[in-house]
């Protein structure tokens, strides 16, 4: 895995015609650290994980080991080392596991068919690293599956192994534990926690507060648009800006807040 440093949002702003969706968003998730992003309904959660990963107009700044990849193109960001999931798995149906990481890797660089004609990869080198990708997740046994003979849980683990297989320094996930029951959920996030563990910083966003206050060493509260709190889980829990937005919830229970 590559790991270029710090990703750091400095004034992150995104204006969807009169609306200010994010305002000015300063936030840090240091090299291998786990991070959180939580906020009510239209906080502004898709839109900063939009606006990092190119897919939505924004002013300010967005540093991935000290380089501001803002003035970026979408795919010029990945191989720049970011990477996102959807919040809608879009998985080829008909495709193996192995072969819905692969399509990862062939998309990943615009410059991928010009190496392929010069050096021709072997499947042997294909294999190798759709197998590490999907031993990190823990996929390795169902790799000749098809994605409808999967459990809902492992299938996000298939959408976060083809985010994998570009080979990111900084993972962004949208809401990957959504329609988990809270079991999954958490095995999901301790497959996350290992793919930290191993240098990429994740930025985790979710409904599921649970999840997020027992995995992410540090959390970002949005709302309205604007960072609210950034702390660890007790931290966040007891703030009363952060209680406020929740209205009142206590957030340790506030699973869907919807
Ligand atoms: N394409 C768009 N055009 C106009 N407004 C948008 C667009 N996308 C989002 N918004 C608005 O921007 C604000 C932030 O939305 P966003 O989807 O980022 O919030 P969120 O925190 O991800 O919400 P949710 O938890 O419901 O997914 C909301 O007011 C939303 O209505």
């Amino acid at each position: 895995m590559t790991r270029p440093g710090a990703f750091r949002t400095e004034d992150l702003t995104v204006r969807y015609g009169g609306v200010l969706a994010l305002d000015s968003v300063s936030i840090t998730v240091e090299p291998g650290e786990f991070a959180g992003l939580i906020g009510p309904n239209g906080a502004g959660k898709t839109t900063f994980i939009d606006s990092v990963t190119g897919y939505a107009k924004a002013s300010g700044k967005v540093e991935l080991g000290g380089i501001d990849v803002l003035p970026l193109a979408a795919h010029a960001r990945v191989a720049a080392g970011v990477s996102r999931t959807f919040q809608s798995l879009e998985l080829f149906e008909d495709l193996t596991v192995a072969e819905n990481v692969l399509v990862s890797t062939e998309n990943a660089r615009w410059w991928s068919p010009i190496v392929e004609f010069v050096r021709p990869r072997t499947s042997t080198m294909l294999s190798s690293a759709v197998e590490e990708v999907l031993d990190l997740v823990g996929l390795t046994a169902h790799l000749d599956a098809y994605p409808p003979d999967l459990s809902l849980g492992e299938r996000k683990l298939v959408s976060v192994a083809r985010a994998l297989a570009t080979e990111p320094a900084l993972l962004l996930l949208d809401e990957p534990a959504a329609g988990l029951d809270s079991d999954a959920s958490l095995v999901l996030g301790r497959q996350l926690q290992s793919i930290a563990e191993r240098g990429v910083s994740i930025l985790l966003v979710d409904h599921d507060l649970s999840l997020i206050l027992d995995v992410c060493e540090r959390i970002n509260v949005l709302d309205f648009g604007r960072l609210i709190a950034s702390g660890t889980a007790d931290e966040v829990r007891n703030d009363p800006a952060v209680v406020a937005a929740y209205l009142g919830e206590d957030i340790d229970t506030a699973e869907a807040v919807r």
